[in-house]
């Protein structure tokens, strides 16, 4: 037996557009796809073509091809022939093959809770197509096609929330997508360019027939991770962006406190040369260079600091060190993703060369199930980081001699300065290390006739990974709040005027800038960022700032470097 390696074929050229451009459309089936392309088709609605290359056509038709013969030839295959899952020993005949097809949409209609937002379903359907493309699922072009027009035409099926277990894949969640895509019955919904119809009637206004389904393009559907990568895939790159975005709040909390460069030296990080502690090491001496508010050390002499220890307290002497793990394990999870991204995850799978088919299990969502836990708690290890920096800042004990919770004008003894601000801060931080703890581990053992009786809670663990990213957004706010403040008081206390843009480094300029302009405030040299406490809500600068973030705007654009440096 030969085991074909399921990467498709890297030599033919492919178009792909940039980001927020949807002039050239993104091919698939030819070469791997990225977490950066589902984010463009997903999001910004960038077209998508799926591959005119005979090699990859040949292999969807050819693994169709099989599962015809192989009925019409009576041979046992699962899921063709066979009944499902636990109930595998009934026997289909090949007059009931289509039957048994239509049916698994209907049965694993019983999804709960709200519709599941559509960037993740626009995500998840690219995967199942881009999956079906490997010619190894036995499923016609002219479905995968339907995937392509659906996309295209921003027509996207109503999918509940709840249902998978990520063992199957996303039995459930995908019933919708191919219930919706077949036009089964009227249940099926869909989102069509916002309106909302029932699925036949959006097939009608596409000049699109019902469609009977073949024997095993019910199973070849469903039968995946698609929806819960999709939703990892959504997960990890907006993960990427809040690493880059703690980072640059780390640079703004050590120009706040004057804290020294002396701890990012390479000296000391070519002594534990881990890929994520140089990289974090490297990268804030890059965010530090050129700012007129910390210690310059490098030359590595110290001197001591009146009050204040020699040397830097940990969260920010030890930045890389703690940072460093989070960085690799982050690479990690999104590789991983990508593989998944780039895999066949149904069952059976049919090998076309060999004229074989083979039961097993990729749709065990396990990768995705370990990577989303794993993401929550290093997102939870950013904020405890984020958390212990807000509250260096606010305390005069800690903060090198700026006002207590960074009030602005002290005159004014009712101001309490960002004291309200950390207590909220204080109220997100456990949620976020809580969402940490590990879902894939807690999994109903008796799951489907014994059969699923291992399940990866995949879905279940992508989709509260994407609470964790909303939380984590609102509260990075706040901690970006703390840092335009302290930098202006720090630049008070150094310069004897409060306009910080003009000592931060240049990277933490841009970031300064963007959020000046975000909550709509101008630059001045008059009056820090947060002079009197009745001047302006907090709470909706929070919003403005964690609404930018969530938009990739101003405040993301301007932290661009560190992002592209972790790609
Ligand atoms: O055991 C399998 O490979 C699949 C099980 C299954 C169970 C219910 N519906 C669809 C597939």
């Amino acid at each position: 037996m030969t085991l074909t390696p399921t990467a498709p074929p890297h030599a033919y050229p492919n178009e792909c557009s940039t980001l927020n451009s949807n002039r050239q459309a993104i091919v698939i089936g030819e070469r791997p796809l990225t977490i950066r392309q589902v984010i463009q088709v997903a999001r910004h609605h960038t077209k998508v073509q799926i591959s005119h290359n005979e090699q990859v056509l040949q292999g969807v038709h050819g693994s169709a091809e099989y599962i015809a013969q192989a009925v019409s030839s009576g041979q046992p295959v699962y899921g063709v022939t066979s009944g499902f899952g636990g109930m595998a020993n009934v026997v289909i005949s090949p007059k009931q093959a289509q039957d048994l097809q239509n049916n698994l949409m209907r049965f694993h209609k019983v999804g709960a809770g709200q519709n599941l937002p559509k960037t993740h379903v626009r995500a998840g359907m690219l995967l199942r197509a881009n999956s079906h493309l490997y010619g190894a699922s036995g499923i016609r072009l002219e479905l995968i096609k339907r995937i392509e027009t659906f996309l295209n035409t921003n027509v996207t099926p109503h999918v509940r929330e709840f249902g998978s277990i990520g063992a199957s894949g996303d039995l459930t969640p995908l019933a919708y997508v191919a219930g919706s895509l077949v036009g089964l019955s009227e249940q099926y919904r869909v989102d069509f360019q916002g309106e909302t119809m029932p699925a036949p009637e959006a097939l009608k206004r596409l000049g699109l027939p019902p469609l009977d389904l073949q024997p095993k393009e019910g199973l070849a559907m469903m039968n995946g991770t698609a929806m819960m990568t999709g939703i990892a895939a959504n997960c990890a790159y907006d993960a990427k962006i809040l690493l880059a975005l703690s980072m640059g709040m780390h640079a703004l909390a050590i120009q706040g406190l004057q804290g020294t460069n002396q701890s990012f030296h390479p000296f000391i990080h070519r002594h534990k040369p881990h890929t994520g502690q140089l990289w974090a090491a490297q990268h804030m001496l890059d965010l530090l260079s050129g700012s007129d508010l910390i210690l310059n050390e490098l030359d590595g002499v110290h001197d001591y600091r009146g009050e204040q220890p020699i040397q830097d307290r940990y969260s920010l002497r030890c930045l890389p060190q703690y940072t460093g793990p989070i960085v690799d394990g982050i690479q990690r999870i999104t590789e991983q993703i990508e593989t998944e991204i780039n895999s066949a995850t149904d069952n059976p799978l049919i090998d076309v060369a060999q004229q074989a088919s083979y039961h097993g299990g990729n749709f065990l969502g396990q990768y995705i199930g370990t990577a989303m836990d794993s993401l929550r708690y290093y997102l939870g290890l950013l904020a405890k980081h984020l958390d212990v920096q807000i509250a260096m800042l606010a305390m005069p004990e800690f903060n090198n001699g700026l006002p207590a919770s960074l009030v602005g004008n002290p005159q004014r003894p009712v101001n309490m300065g960002l004291k309200g601000l950390q207590i909220t801060g204080n109220s997100m931080m456990p949620l976020l290390t809580f969402y940490g703890n590990s879902l894939a581990d807690r999994f109903p053992t008796h799951a489907e006739q014994f059969n699923q009786n291992l399940n990866s809670q995949g879905f279940g663990s992508a989709y509260l990974t994407c609470q964790s990213i909303e939380i984590f957004q609102q509260y990075i706010a706040i901690a970006l709040i703390f840092g335009v403040q302290a930098a202006d008081l720090r630049t008070h206390q150094l310069a004897g005027h409060y306009d910080a843009s003009q000592h931060l480094s240049p990277a933490s300029q841009h970031l300064y800038s963007a959020i000046h302009t975000v909550v709509g405030k101008s630059l001045s040299a008059d009056h820090p960022y947060i002079w009197n406490d009745d001047e302006q809500a907090l709470d909706e600068h929070i919003a403005l700032i964690a609404a930018d973030i969530a938009a990739e705007g101003h405040i993301v654009a301007a932290i661009g470097p560190t992002i592209s440096s972790l790609n």
